[in-house]
């Protein structure tokens, strides 16, 4: 997005590597680190905007769920600029929800703002309204696992009949030879990206018991089990995933 500051954050090396969170440093630079880091992020967050445009009754509401800077909202306030539609976008973070609002207030379409709310707060504790839509862009990944399948069930519940939820994810593999091979070349990916082995092992070393992934075999049975009629992957590119789940009309 048009934040221009580089993530160095890694860099250098660190005596002890604290957990890896959300904060002012990370939020300052969050556009470069995630599209450096995550493949596929820039097609992910541009094909949201065009699942809005298909699946979204006019006037229906929009959630986007673990927002950061505002990346996908952006994505549909302008794709859908002369469409009625109400978004909320949520994040945990003050610095992120801080950059989400200075990002749609400088490029969301003038005519799109008042439908646009920001809110600091959880995704665990909220208390959902009707939606049309629901983008969860690599932000379960960061709940605990014995919470996902809750939220899930409750996104379920909010969504109205024909409503969808895009799920983006970092997955993990087994057998753990695959697991092993992808991880690698995911590490060669943030290489040729121009990140050096000491940023990569060091923020690996920040999110080991913050990002606790699942495969994309599990993410389906929770979509089942939460009652989507239909969910498929539709986007994978190394370890990071995809999927659409539709709500029966
Ligand atoms: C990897 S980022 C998401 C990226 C963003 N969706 C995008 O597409 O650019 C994960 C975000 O989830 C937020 N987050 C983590 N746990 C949360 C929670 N319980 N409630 C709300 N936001 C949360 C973090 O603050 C962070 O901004
Ligand atoms: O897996 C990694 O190494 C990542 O950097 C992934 C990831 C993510 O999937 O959210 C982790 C933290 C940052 O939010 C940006 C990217």
């Amino acid at each position: 997005m048009k934040d221009a500051q580089q993530d160095h954050i890694y860099a250098t090396p660190q005596e002890r590597i604290s957990r890896f969170s959300f904060d002012e440093r990370v939020a300052r630079c969050f556009p470069d680190m995630i599209n450096r880091s995550v493949p596929g992020y820039a097609q992910i967050t541009a094909m949201c905007a065009l699942f809005a445009e298909r699946h979204l009754r006019p006037g229906a509401h929009i959630y986007d769920l673990g927002c950061s800077h505002g990346a996908a909202s952006l994505a549909i306030c302008e794709r859908l600029a002369e469409r009625p539609f109400t978004l909320t976008a949520v994040d945990l973070s003050p610095a992120m929800v801080a950059r989400a609002r200075a990002n749609l207030a400088a490029h969301c379409p003038a005519a799109r703002l008042d439908d646009v709310e920001l809110i600091e707060g959880d995704i665990l504790a909220l208390e959902y309204r009707t939606a049309g839509m629901i983008v969860l862009n690599f932000t379960l990944q960061f709940l605990p696992p014995e919470r996902r399948a809750e939220l899930l069930e409750r996104l379920f519940d909010a969504l109205e009949p024909g409503g969808v939820l895009v799920l983006s994810e970092k997955v993990r593999f087994e057998p753990e030879a695959v697991e092993r091979e992808i991880f690698d070349l995911h590490h060669d990916f943030k290489r040729a990206n121009g990140y050096s082995q000491l940023e990569i092992s060091q923020k690996r070393s920040a999110l080991e018991e913050v990002m606790l992934t699942d495969t994309l075999e599990i993410h389906h049975q929770r979509l089942e089990e939460a009652g989507f009629a239909r969910h498929f992957t539709w986007f994978q590119y190394l370890n990071f995933a995809s999927i659409l789940a539709l709500k029966a009309s």
